[in-house]
């Protein structure tokens, strides 16, 4: 009797506590249509997420097929839930210029969560706010221009060599994963420039260093959970000292800049990299002027030069040679223009060179556009803002996202959307791509900072591979290659093999 009388009460509070869910969640699902704005019609409790969240598509497909939905019902903007959170996504091309340029007043930032207490690191450049990050934006912005990037280059040019001879034995072995390659490269020249350390990961992939940056990028379930806790209560998450970065991991770089640090202070040592910069502005006498840096400040950047430089670089470097593997006219044209330029400069790749290879950019571009590292460009109304020609105003505090893959493969602006055809960027057609439809780098004030640096990078170990060798796509390379649905940024799943054949 009495054990029947818990199970019902059990049951009632069971089915109260559901029924109080499914309440909640069509209450939350109501926000879009009470903003008067268009949304594809979302699943409790998924939202529109259920497809990623149930590993049948990336996050990028699932952006695109929105995308495309919401496109085929001929509106400028729609409403997207990630669970019970609306997202606000801008469709039309003005609209976004608007948001991420003319009217940048009312979006100023990204709505990435800071923990600065538990987590110094957390407060870099992509995630400070407002006129923190305004000071800091300005300070930094001369780390990459063109004569601080020529003092970097010899650096960026001996890695490229190391990439060529590690290839040279790897490719005696059978097929090398292209992802992991490049990341070994790009790690190495990002260690070296933001933290003025030899990282050695191409000589050895199991070096420290790769570890724990490869760490950044594999997210545990919990941490994955986490990270969603604190985007939709940063200041509880702050408050229960949740961080969003592995402690191990982050620990490990805050030691190496903080040693580093200490070595070249106490013995006046001196070199042309980011972090050289970063420490002259630490040590800037006028300390609070414009030009400064705290300790915490500069290791914070340090960071973020490094987590958003070496994935993203890679990333687009892997997805490069996936086509040239494809597409081997491709190719045999960009060998032909390397081999032709550099014959130009005695045969050294120098700063001067890169520019003078226009198919190579335009590989590179077309690949960011089929491949942006980032599906989708975040920002948050920092300020209500009344959507132009409508009647429509977005609270403060609405995150907004803008749908990068899904403009990529507009087939408005890029006909034959899936076919890899670099003519796209040739100075003849560049013109025909609407602005704002190519944002691999994002737009306006916030745009990366890195970007001449990734491209540089990304050239050079291009270059080194594409001239020593012919590039093969291995079997084991599943075909068309399958995104891989448990990352946000581009990868894919099973890696991408080539067979690599020494050239001369
Ligand atoms: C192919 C390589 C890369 C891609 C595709 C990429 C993409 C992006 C994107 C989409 C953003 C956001 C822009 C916006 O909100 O409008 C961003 C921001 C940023 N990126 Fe990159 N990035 C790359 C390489 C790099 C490198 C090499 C560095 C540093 C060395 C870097 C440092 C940054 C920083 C510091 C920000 C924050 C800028 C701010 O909020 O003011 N990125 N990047």
């Amino acid at each position: 009797m009495f054990s029947s009388s818990l199970l019902l009460n059990i049951s009632t509070i069971l089915i109260a506590t559901f029924i109080l869910v499914i309440v909640f969640f069509k209450r939350k699902h109501k926000y879009w249509k009470n903003l008067g704005i268009e949304c594809v019609e979302p699943s409790i409790p998924f939202g529109n997420v259920k497809d990623n969240v149930m590993r049948i598509k990336s996050p990028a497909e699932v952006f695109r097929e929105f995308y495309e939905t919401m496109k085929a019902r001929k509106v400028i903007h729609a409403g997207f839930y990630s669970f019970f959170i609306p997202l606000y996504v801008p469709l039309d091309l003005n609209l976004i210029k608007h948001i991420i340029q003319v009217d940048f007043a009312h979006f100023t930032d990204h709505s990435a969560y800071v923990n600065e207490k538990e987590d110094p690191l957390s407060a870099h450049l992509f995630s400070l706010t407002g006129q923190r990050w305004k000071t800091l934006r300005a300070k930094l912005t001369p780390t990459f221009t063109s004569g601080k990037m020529k003092m970097m280059f010899p650096i960026i040019v001996d890695t490229g060599k190391e990439l060529k001879k590690i290839l040279e034995e790897e490719c005696e072995n059978g097929a090398v994963e292209a992802k992991d390659i490049c990341a070994r490269y790009t790690t190495d020249i990002i260690g070296n420039c933001a933290f003025g350390i030899e990282c050695n990961s191409l000589k050895d992939p199991k070096t420290e260093f790769r570890i724990k940056g490869a760490r950044l990028f594999n997210m545990t379930w919990l941490e994955v959970l986490s990270n969603f806790f604190s985007f939709v209560f940063p200041n509880l998450s702050r408050f229960l000292g949740v961080r969003l970065l592995p402690k191990e991991a982050t620990d490990f770089f805050w030691n190496m800049i903080k040693e580093n640090v200490e070595f070249r202070e106490k013995n006046g040592f001196r070199r042309n990299d980011a972090f050289q910069l970063l420490l002259d502005m630490k040590n800037n006498e006028d300390q609070g002027s414009d030009a400064s840096l705290t300790f915490n400040e500069l290791a914070a950047q340090a960071f973020i030069f490094f987590v958003g430089g070496f994935e993203t670089s890679s990333s687009m470097m892997s997805f490069v040679l996936l086509e040239l593997g494809l597409n081997q006219d491709v190719q045999d044209k960009l060998r032909d223009e390397i081999n032709a330029v550099l014959k130009r400069y005695n045969n050294e790749i120098t700063y001067e060179s890169l520019a003078d290879m226009k198919y190579l950019e335009m590989v590179m571009n077309e690949t960011l556009r089929k491949y942006p590292p980032l599906p989708a460009l975040p920002r948050e109304c920092t300020k209500e803002y009344k959507v132009p020609n409508t009647d429509v105003v977005i609270p403060e505090g609405q995150v907004v996202f803008i749908p990068i893959q899904g403009i990529h493969y507009d087939a408005e602006y890029y006909p034959d959307p899936e076919k890899f055809d670099p003519m796209r960027f040739s100075d003849e057609n560049k013109n025909k791509i609407p602005q704002f439809a190519f944002l691999p780098f994002g737009e306006g004030p916030r745009i990366c900072l890195g970007m001449r640096f990734a491209m540089m990078q990304g050239k050079v170990g291009l270059i080194s591979i594409v001239k020593n060798f012919k590039i093969t796509i291995n079997p084991k390379t599943e075909i068309p290659v399958k995104p891989d649905p448990t990352k946000f940024f581009a990868s894919t799943l099973g890696g991408i093999w080539l067979d690599l054949e020494r050239i001369g």
